[in-house]
């Protein structure tokens, strides 16, 4: 006897249109992996008169959220933002019904309330999709990873950003110009803001702190800094210095917690980082025994966001199945968040000063004054009696680089600082 399962589907757009389509392409594939037949039985959308093409039959077309979930066993939520999502995805794992989702928005600021509803009622709540894409991160981390101890996850999270900063270090082009043509291709969020700001990869570690280390990590507790502020003139010298500028997460456990941040970043272009080209992502994972693991794949984009949605999807059927469904696993005591003074980094500067004797000195003098080692200096004079200094930094607290950018930046002979910068690797 087949075994039905009904599917709401929450949402059309670039992720739910691939998702239909995949469960109507793939169906006896889909019921062979998972036991079930996958029936769409509801599709909810804004605008019920649009055609929506052969995968979205018109009648299972409504806009009522409500009848659509009340009627399902699994349901998937693409709509993004946090209402009414947050407010569908609670009635649907109050009924019991399991819900897979791509919103990491949602996610980063409800996420344990919503993994105890879902435990609470035998439901399972999914999100593979939001972190990475295609890229398998999630379950890796809670599950292949659960016996080891995760101390860092690094990575470029973010497609839209990283197509942005990858063709204005390829064709020099600035940011506005390359946003349309990254809209166009279904890698920005429905508020382009939330990717260019920087949010949109802050609510990704949020959810890869989580997942990591085991205790609920919200957004408000990443720092925080986009690529607006990144111009074609810092791509061009990051460029000439043999490195790229990418839109780094990291998040990082020590003794006294876990700090979050996300922000640009100066790579060597010899970094397996400066490899990862347009919305694809990498995810960098160290653990005690396993050691360094690497994660790569497309992390935007319909079709490959809705390979994740159907694995969870798949899962989640089979657990229903087994009448066992795998709740989120967070530490009784939470860990503390830290703030990102505490972070270990090293800083690019490029200065305007003045090009006379004794110059260089009084400036390594206030970094020697802070406990900031100086890694290296470079000076190009211009005609004019000015120089620009690019000076890279041995690895400190954040603390004592903003104070020592802050002292530098008062010596009468700085007439500027055009850029700070944080570095990784060589
Ligand atoms: N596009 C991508 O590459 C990725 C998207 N995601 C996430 O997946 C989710 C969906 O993203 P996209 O498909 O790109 O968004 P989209 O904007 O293309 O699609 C969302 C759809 O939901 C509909 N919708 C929104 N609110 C609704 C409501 N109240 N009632 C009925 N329909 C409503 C919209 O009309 C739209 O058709 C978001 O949470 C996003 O963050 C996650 C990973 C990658
Ligand atoms: N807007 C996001 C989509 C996937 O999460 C991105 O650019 O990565
Ligand atoms: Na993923």
């Amino acid at each position: 006897m087949t075994i039905t399962l009904k599917v709401a589907l929450l949402g059309a757009g670039t992720v739910g249109a691939e998702v239909a389509r995949i469960l109507t392409q793939d169906a006896a594939q889909l019921q062979a992996r998972s036991g079930a037949a996958l029936e769409l039985s509801a599709v909810v959308v804004r605008d019920t008169a649009a055609d929506r093409g052969p995968h979205i039959p018109r009648e299972l077309v409504s806009s009522d959220a409500e009848a659509a979930i009340d009627g399902a066993d699994l349901v998937i939520e693409l709509m993004g933002g946090l209402e009414p999502a947050s407010t569908y995805i609670r009635r649907a794992l109050s009924r019991g019904a399991s819900v897979v989702t791509g919103n990491k928005a949602l996610l980063a600021e409800q996420g344990p309330e919503l993994f105890a509803l879902a435990a609470e009622n035998g439901a399972e709540l999914s999100f593979e999709a939001a972190v990475a894409g295609a890229i398998p991160i999630l379950r890796p981390l809670a599950e292949s990873l659960a016996g080891d101890t995760v101390t860092k996850v690094m990575g470029i999270v973010n497609g839209s950003t990283n197509f942005i900063l990858d063709k204005m270090d390829r064709e020099g082009a600035d940011l506005e110009a390359v946003m349309a043509e990254a809209s166009a291709l279904g890698y920005l969020e429905a508020d382009p803001s939330a990717d260019v700001e920087g949010h949109d990869a802050a609510a990704k570690a949020a959810l890869l702190a989580t997942l990591a280390f085991g205790s609920g990590f919200s957004i408000d507790q990443v720092h925080t800094e986009g690529i607006t502020a990144v111009t074609a003139a810092d791509v061009e010298a990051a460029r000439a210095a043999d490195q790229v500028i990418k839109l780094l997460a990291v998040v990082e456990r020590s003794e006294a917690g876990v700090l979050m941040r996300v922000h640009p970043t100066l790579i060597s272009r010899e970094h397996p980082l400066a490899a990862v080209h347009g919305a694809f992502n990498a995810v960098f994972v160290e653990a005690q025994n396993a050691g360094e693991l690497m994660f790569y794949g497309p992390g935007a984009g319909g079709a490959p966001t809705a390979s994740a949605v159907m694995g969870d999807l798949v899962m989640a059927a089979r657990h229903r199945l087994a009448g066992s469904a795998e709740p989120t696993r967070l530490a009784a005591e939470p860990i503390a968040a830290l703030p990102v003074q505490d972070a270990i980094t090293r800083y690019a500067l490029a200065l305007d000063v003045a090009d006379a004797p004794g110059v260089l000195a009084r400036i390594a003098q206030v970094f020697a004054d802070h406990g900031v080692s100086i890694e290296a200096m470079r000076q190009n004079g211009h005609l004019d009696g000015a120089a620009e200094l690019r000076i890279i930094t041995h690895a400190g607290t954040q603390r004592a680089l903003d104070a020592t950018v802050a002292a530098v930046n008062k010596l009468d002979v700085v007439t500027g600082i055009t850029s700070v910068m944080r570095v990784e690797g060589n």
